[in-house]
């Protein structure tokens, strides 16, 4: 999800993201030059179902994010997030330096086919490939190219998958190689802050809670929280209108329910919040040039807090 120029809080921040990059002086300023070259798309076979915008690239139905789930979505979003988990286990085991991005996105790709899946982000907004991967300094939604992971890289893989007419997305941030000190110390406050964020979602509590126990972490640790980009009600549609900022927001005030479902997914910088996106109109990387992480897990709202769906 991003705030973007629809978001329903007052401050957008991209101008702030802007005024920021700006005092840096034109160096951050410069649009990003991909190192690597975006592979053809794939295909994916007829017999499997697919999301509404898999031909226009255009998402057609939006649900109230603060939808109550029925029980038969949740037993879908079960399966569907337990599929995804079990697809990012299996790219991840073949993350090491020499691999290619795009290596990652055949092996993603065949795995969600052969669980009868569809890839969420292919085509969506016309994204190009079945998995995000966002190497270092991106933040997230890193186009899968020729680049190979070298020894020291941290990469976030972000899978989502279709399947039985809902999505389930979750990520995590794996270590490529011997990773300096200071890039295992990020990865790892940021697992932390998504744990904090989880611990934070109670029935009867503002979505704002989330936000405060994960800034709270992160700041507490000298990092900085993402803010252009947020967790989002997720279902039968893969964003519904509920986000879920990662930094403290007063005015996310819809009240946690049982039976809601939404992505807490915190984007953690060494550095500065502030980001920038390439000219591809996707990727997104952090406006000093740091380091940044990231964790997903999609969450069912139940009597007692949260139950993280997207486990193997
Ligand atoms: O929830 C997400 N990941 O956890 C998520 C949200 C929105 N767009 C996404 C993803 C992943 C991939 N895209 C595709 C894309 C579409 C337009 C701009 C940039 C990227
Ligand atoms: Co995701
Ligand atoms: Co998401």
């Amino acid at each position: 999800c991003w705030c973007g120029s629809g978001t329903k809080y007052k401050k957008c921040h991209r101008g702030a993201d802007a005024a920021e990059a700006r005092k840096k002086g034109p160096e951050v300023l410069r649009k990003g030059i991909r190192p690597g070259v975006i592979s053809p798309r794939r295909e994916v076979p007829l017999h499997i179902p697919r999301p509404d915008y898999a031909l226009t690239g255009r998402p057609s139905r939006k649900d109230a994010g603060s939808d109550i789930k029925t029980p038969d979505v949740i037993a879908r979003m079960r399966k569907a997030c337990k599929a995804a988990a079990e697809v990012l286990q299996e790219v991840a085991s073949h993350v090491r330096p020499g691999i290619t991005t795009d290596e990652l996105d055949a092996i993603t790709h065949e795995a969600y086919i052969k669980r009868g899946g569809y890839p969420s982000t292919l085509n969506y907004h016309r994204y190009p490939k079945s998995l995000c991967t966002s190497v270092n300094e991106v933040i997230c939604h890193g186009i899968p190219d020729s680049r190979a992971l070298e020894d020291g890289d941290i990469v976030n893989l972000d899978v989502t998958i279709y399947l039985d007419g809902v999505h389930g997305d979750c990520s995590a941030t794996y270590f490529v190689g011997n990773v300096d000190e200071e890039s295992q110390r990020l990865v790892r406050v940021t697992r932390e802050c998504l744990e904090q964020g989880i611990a934070a979602v109670k029935p009867g509590r503002p979505i704002s809670d989330i936000g405060r126990a994960i800034e709270t972490h992160a700041t507490q640790h000298g990092m900085s929280v993402v803010r252009a980009y947020c967790g989002h009600g997720i279902g039968e549609t893969f964003h519904t209108s509920l986000q879920v900022p990662h930094y403290y927001e007063a005015e996310a005030d819809t009240v946690m329910q049982p039976g809601m479902i939404f992505t807490v997914e915190p984007m953690i910088n060494l550095g500065g919040w502030g980001h920038r996106t390439w000219d591809d109109e996707w990727t997104a990387v952090t406006a000093d040039g740091t380091r940044s992480a990231q964790f997903e897990h999609t969450l069912l709202v139940t009597e007692q807090g949260a139950e993280i769906l997207t486990v193997a």
